[in-house]
């Protein structure tokens, strides 16, 4: 089954794993919404662009100023005295623009990390409280880029993205105004090539149908978390390659996942093609527009000096499109990747948390007892139940085990005690309280689950066993440490209890892991114990100090436990006999070997296994 980090997290009910449709929200008041109070930092860059679009005309229209009072003055222009006062304008707007622009940022940036942060944080939380299904059927990779991804693309949306896409959408409306300004006829055919260059974006990437660049850009990006998710599991998976000398295209999902991605690129590019190209010639072809029809114009002007000085204006607005544009462009894709990011980090935000009971209607176990009455569970999407109508009892104190042929839902029914799933029918009490009714952080502090291959975080091994019991003392760390007989590993290493896992020199082999993770289990001392073949990866040596290690954490416990060594479970008090889902047998060992039903067999079958020996040339005999 599923291993999990640290001796227990929570996991429930039967909408795991189902993730919800992402409602149309405006993607920008949603990110914003994560800013808490700096949400105000945001609108204050964004108004500062505004400022900062308005400004960065001004320069060409002092400009403009410079060359009208030159013009006018011509030859004699020692008597255009206000041209200087205009230059020097242009300069000081210019600066100035530089200054805001530069304030724009700074308030953004303080909002976009602020949301970038509390982005990754409420999906790591989030994460926390889903069910371990949505674990065995989303890996790790797609899981990191979801969350780091999101936070990445949002972070870059609002620090650089969002005043660029304020601003240029203040520009055209700033544009419009002053195009009027002077000649309403050359002011119209600057505005055309804007207008048909909008429509080529609208085009490209404001659909929202199938066919549209929106829905490119969702296949897209899903071909490219397909394509990360893969190269994750390819890269895991590179020992078993080497060992069975398997090409890459034996890697078939990754490989997939490659062609995938290309088909979708290339799609996407062969859909861009044409509307870019409209839209580029269009941003480019203000002054093509404008040289002829300023030519038509100059014929019938009654005032010749005084038309040329606009058309001068006119030149150098055009000359700004272009930029203009671009920015207009690059900023609007930037919002649909934003949108893309928070669609996706809805898919997770959507799955549905552990069911938490309301505290007035809390129920506390009474004592370290676990019962199943007529419990059956299915997987979601599978067919065949995993669990039909078992029931079974714990008394506190005792130690029981489960035993059976692979696949017959040992682990199963040993994941619905610590609520990684729900029943669906029946229930399931831990000391005489419904487990849906129990508050979470008790039931979790009730069971401690150890796994047969406990992952270990990437601090140091005395943070790993303290994760166990987070305000435990150096000295009830380190006494955990002893009694899961992990002294000759602390000692192998010079930093001792401070040696960083997974630094690199520090390599663990799986028994030693094992022994940490049972030192965990220790210091947490649940009164529940649900072991899920906690020796299964143990060689000899490891086994002896493993074997320790668990009497000490079975002390006085109620233990379920799950083992395939049947002479791991011979001593249980009980032992329940699991196959295709129900309990088929009961009782102490000698009671089910004397009953010669399946248990019986599979203790023959591991006595017989027990006494195989390797002779040379490597043949088992019995
Ligand atoms: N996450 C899952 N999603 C769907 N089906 C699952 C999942 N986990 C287990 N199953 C199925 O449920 C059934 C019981 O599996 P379970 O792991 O509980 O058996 P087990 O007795 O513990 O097996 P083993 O001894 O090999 O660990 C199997 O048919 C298995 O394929």
């Amino acid at each position: 089954m599923t291993r999990e980090d640290g001796t227990l997290t929570a996991g429930v009910g039967k909408d795991v794993g189902k993730e919800g449709p992402a409602k149309k929200k405006n993607a920008i008041l949603e990110l914003l919404g994560f800013a808490g109070k700096r949400r105000v930092l945001a609108y204050a860059g964004c108004g500062l662009s505004v400022l900062n679009a308005a400004l960065a005309v001004m320069p060409l229209v002092c400009v403009w100023f410079v060359v009208r009072d030159l013009v006018l003055v011509y030859p004699n222009w020692s008597e255009a005295s206000s041209a200087a006062m205009w230059a020097v304008l242009a300069v000081a707007f210019a600066v100035l623009g530089i200054i805001v622009y530069f304030g724009a940022l700074m308030a953004s940036h303080l909002a976009a990390f602020r949301i970038a942060a509390n982005m990754r944080k409420a999906m790591v939380r989030h994460v926390a409280r889903i069910p371990m299904g949505y674990f065995s059927v989303h890996s790790s990779g797609e899981m990191r880029r979801v969350i780091d991804g999101c936070a990445g693309q949002t972070e870059d949306l609002i620090a650089h993205k969002l005043p660029d896409f304020v601003g240029s959408f203040a520009t055209p409306v700033i544009f419009f105004v002053v195009a009027f300004l002077f000649d309403w006829r050359m002011g119209l055919l600057c505005l055309v090539p804007i207008a048909v260059s909008f429509a080529a974006m609208w085009w490209m990437m404001g659909r929202e149908d199938a066919k549209g660049g929106r829905h490119f850009m969702e296949l897209y990006q899903a071909a490219l978390m397909r394509m990360s998710a893969a190269a994750t599991e390819y890269v895991r998976g590179i020992p078993v390659v080497k060992v069975f000398q398997q090409t890459v295209f034996s890697f078939k999902a990754f490989h997939e996942a490659v062609i995938d991605y290309r088909d979708m690129a290339t799609n996407y590019t062969e859909y861009c093609r044409r509307p870019q190209v409209v839209q580029l010639v269009a941003i480019n072809s203000t002054f093509a527009v404008l040289v002829p029809a300023g030519i038509a114009l100059a014929a019938v002007a009654p005032d010749f000096p005084a038309f040329l000085i606009d058309f001068l204006f006119y030149a150098f607005f055009s000359a700004m499109t272009t930029t203009m544009m671009s920015k207009v462009m690059y900023s609007s894709e930037a919002v649909m990747i934003a949108e893309d990011a928070l669609r996706r980090m809805n898919t997770i935000m959507e799955v549905a948390p552990i069911d938490e009971v309301e505290p007035a209607e809390a129920l506390h176990p009474k004592e370290a007892s676990i019962e199943l009455a007529g419990v059956s569970f299915s997987y979601p999407g599978s067919r065949e139940p995993a669990l039909c109508n078992v029931s079974l009892s714990v008394p506190a104190g005792a130690t029981v085990a489960l035993v059976g042929p692979s696949g017959g839902g040992k682990s199963t029914l040993a994941s619905l005690v610590p609520r990684f799933w729900d029943a669906d029918e029946g229930v399931v009490l831990v000391g005489g309280a419904d487990v849906r009714c129990i508050p979470v952080e008790e039931l979790m502090g009730a069971v401690s689950f150890v796994f047969q291959d406990d992952r270990l975080f990437k601090r140091s091994l005395a943070d790993n066993v303290r994760a166990g019991r987070p305000d435990a003392s150096d000295a009830e760390v380190l006494a955990a440490l002893n009694a899961a007989q992990c002294d000759d590993i602390i000692a192998k290493f010079p930093d001792g209890v401070n040696t960083v896992v997974g630094k690199a020199g520090v390599y663990l082999s799986g028994g030693e892991r094992q022994r940490i993770a049972l030192a965990r289990a220790i210091l947490k001392d649940a009164p529940i114990v649900v072991l899920d073949e906690a020796t299964a990866f143990a060689d000899p040596e490891n086994e002896a100090l493993i074997q320790a290690a668990l009497a000490t954490l079975c002390e006085d416990k109620t233990v379920l436990m799950i083992a395939h060594r049947l002479s791991t479970v011979a001593n249980a008090d009980r032992i329940f006999v699991i196959d295709r889902g129900s309990v088929v047998e009961q009782g102490t060992h000698e009671e089910l070997v004397a009953q010669g039903g399946l248990y019986a067999r599979m203790w023959r079958d591991y006595r017989t296994s027990a006494m195989w020996r390797i002779e040379g040339g490597g043949s088992r005999v019995a």
